[in-house]
This record gives structure tokens, sequence and C-alpha cells, in this order.
């Protein structure tokens, strides 16, 4: 995917990309301060937000294939079970049952499989969110913080479901995270946002070395200078 000269207002908040591209089958991450726009931008390539200029150049990738798992899950008002297989209801997307229920014992919450998912913890509904996220296999998936919420163990097992996707399906995958550190050992490539601008995309030796004062703090801030 590539985006260009893309600009968006949304309020007083403008986002300004230069030249950003998400080579596929690569595992990405969006990173910047609170508010830096990183959320604004996975929600345009969603397609939930308009941009004003600018183009994103699909490659190829339809609507369908893009899939969100957001910093607040939206859980449908039914059971756990029902909220997984709903992507793949839509996509008209074989059911495996016993492939739900790998994923439920991966998290450790196979015993809410059947409960409403609204009365999970918010930690727990996270864990439904990513299921349901990477349940229809598509080809590019964001996940917009949804490691951050989850216990240690937990952060593990969704870590081990990302690369386990990235090399036997090949899928694209943009986690926006605040912690580099704990995410350093997945992705290929990040993209560094201050205050609606994308500043630079690089691999974690190229963050190291910047001299854009932004990033060196950040990079002091997340003890990784
Ligand atoms: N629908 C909207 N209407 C008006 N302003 C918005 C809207 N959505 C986001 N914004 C503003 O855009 C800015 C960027 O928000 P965004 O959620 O993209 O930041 P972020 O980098 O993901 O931050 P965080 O790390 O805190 O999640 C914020 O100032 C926010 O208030």
């Amino acid at each position: 995917m590539k985006i260009s000269d893309l600009q968006a207002k949304l309020g007083d908040f403008t986002l300004a990309v230069d030249t950003l591209i998400l080579e596929e089958r690569k595992i990405h991450a969006f990173i910047g301060s609170n508010g830096c726009g990183k959320s604004t931008l996975a929600k345009i390539i969603m397609g939930i937000l308009p941009y004003r200029k600018g183009e994103i150049d699909f490659e190829g990738l339809q609507v369908h294939d893009i899939v969100l798992a957001s910093q607040k899950p939206y859980m449908l008002h039914e059971t756990v079970r029902e909220n997984i297989v709903y992507p793949l209801k839509i996509r008209k997307q074989k059911i495996c049952e016993e492939e739900i229920d790998f994923y439920l014992n991966e998290f450790g919450i196979f015993e809410k499989k059947f409960e409403h998912a609204r009365q999970l913890s918010s930690g727990q509904q996270q864990k439904v969110s990513i299921i349901r996220a990477v349940i229809a296999k598509q080809k590019f998936i964001v996940i917009d913080e949804s490691l951050s919420n989850l216990d240690i163990e937990s952060i593990s097992t969704a870590k081990n479901m990302i690369k386990r996707l990235h090399a036997e399906s090949g899928v694209t995958f943009v986690l926006i995270s605040h912690q580099v550190a704990s995410i350093a050992d997945l992705v290929h490539e990040y993209h560094f946002f201050d205050r609606g601008e994308h500043i630079l995309s690089c691999d974690l030796e190229g963050l190291k070395r910047s001299n854009h004062e932004k990033i060196k703090h950040y990079m002091q801030l997340q003890s990784l200078l």
C-alpha cells in the first residue's frame, strides 16, 4: 500500500503524510506520542475516516481484505463465539469450531465461549477482538493498541499468533503501539509520527541512528538509546 501526499483534517487536527509505504507481507508499527495521528491514519486506511487530499494506492487490496482490532473493541450484543464468527459469516467463509476453540484456549478464555461478550473484562474483550481480527485470515490486519491491555502471558500469546499468521499466510500487519521494545522482535518497519506529521519510516536501527530531535527524545523515553 502506498500513501502519497495525504492530508486529513479532523476538527483542529491535521494529519499530513508525504510518502508512506506499507510493504505487503511485512509487520509494520505506527509509533509516536498520544494524539499524533496513528489511529486516525489507521481509520483512513480502513475507510472509516475521510481525507481531503492525496492518494492511497491499495495495490489490489479490497475493503474486505483489511481488518481492524480497535483500541476500544466493539462487542456485538452476542456471545463470545458469535462475535468471533461474525467476520466469517459476513464473508461467507467456513466456520471451523476447532480453530475457534484453539484460539480461545490459547488466550485462556475457552470457558467464556458462550458467555455474553459484553460481560467480559476489558482485557478479555481485547482478546476476543484480536481473535475476531485474525480468524478470517485477511491480507491486511491493523491491531490498534490491543496488546497494551493484556497481561504479560497474553501479550506473548498474541505476538505468537501474529508471528504465525505472518509466517504461514503472509499477512501484512500494522501494530499501533507505545511500547517499541515489547514489539521489537516482531516489527520490520516503524513509521514515526509527531503532531499529525509522518516524520520517518525505517527499521529499529534507523530509529536509533536518527538525528531528528523528536525521534531521539522518543527513543530515550523508551530506554532504547
Ligand atoms: N472524529 C474526530 N473528530 C475530531 N478530532 C478527532 C477525531 N478523531 C481524532 N481526532 C483528533 O485527532 C488527533 C489524533 O488522534 P489519534 O487517535 O489519531 O491519535 P493517536 O496517535 O492514535 O493517539 P493515542 O496514542 O493517544 O491513541 C487527536 O487530537 C484527536 O482529538
